[in-house]
């Protein structure tokens, strides 16, 4: 049988991350395999953005390690980079770009040689459906399409991984479901994970789901198993994240 870590595009293994004293994600393991499309669940303040900052090497973990298909976070971040795309929660959108300015600029920065970059930009713009929206200024678009900007900026190197911080947040229903079947779309071929509050939101995108509660991983779940017990994800989340106080994990 082949080795299970052949199947890992992200493994993280008792990452911790301190302010101070304060330890805001402890001894925390998170593995994304190929094709899976993984759902961060927590309440407010619980981790997710600190784990996501460190994953994709844009904030060092105080301790732990991190291996991004194959390659070490750490010891070689170019390289592991390259293989991750990132929207994080407050995107770094330009308001007086063109889309095409923007996602030129992102190409570079993404490091996509000179000759490529146009095609680049162009099949980013038809994954996210914005192909028609080229000339548009960023500041002019709706929230559903600045954040289909902000994808089409994570996906336009072809990462193997795409993380998205709470990419719905602000969206309107329509907008949402769009936003939602482009995330199932981008899981067919690449690993996500998808950061959220919104439960039906994972279980209608997600293969697996791990919640977050105080900096500490407290389930981790493939979702097909936790419908074949019949278990509740809201009732669930509750159990695990209430008392915050009298939590003792
Ligand atoms: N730079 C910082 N300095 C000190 N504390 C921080 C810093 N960044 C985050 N924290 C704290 O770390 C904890 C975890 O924050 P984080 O943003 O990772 O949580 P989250 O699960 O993403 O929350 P939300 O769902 O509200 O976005 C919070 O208590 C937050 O106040």
């Amino acid at each position: 049988m082949a080795d299970e870590r052949e199947y890992l595009t992200l493994s993280a293994q008792h990452i911790q991350r301190f302010y101070g004293e304060r330890a805001v994600v402890r001894d925390l393991t998170l593995q994304l395999r190929k094709g899976e499309v993984l759902g961060l669940l927590g309440p407010n303040g619980a981790g997710k953005t600190t784990t996501l900052r460190m994953i994709t090497g844009n904030l060092a973990p105080s301790s732990g390690s991190i291996e991004v298909c194959g390659v070490d976070l750490l010891d070689e971040p170019q390289k592991a980079k390259a293989h991750i795309g990132y929207l994080p929660e407050m995107p770094p959108l330009y308001s007086d770009m063109t889309v095409n300015e923007y996602l030129r600029f992102a190409a570079r920065l993404h490091r996509i040689e000179k000759q490529w970059v146009a095609q680049a930009v162009e099949e980013a713009k038809k994954r996210c459906g914005l192909a028609d929206r080229s000339r548009y200024l960023i500041g002019n678009l709706s929230k559903g399409l600045q954040q289909r900007v902000g994808i089409a900026q994570a996906i336009i190197h072809e990462p193997d991984i795409i993380i998205l911080d709470e990419p719905t947040v602000g969206l309107d229903p329509n907008q949402m479901r769009e936003m939602r079947t482009l995330i199932r779309d981008l899981g067919e071929s690449r690993s996500v994970i998808l950061s959220t509050h919104i439960l039906s939101e994972v279980e209608s995108v997600c293969d697996r789901v791990q919640i977050m509660h105080e900096g500490r991983m407290v389930l981790n779940e493939m979702l097909a198993d936790f419908k074949q017990k019949g278990a509740d994800l809201e009732a669930e989340f509750t159990r695990l994240t209430q008392n915050t106080l009298t939590t003792t994990h």
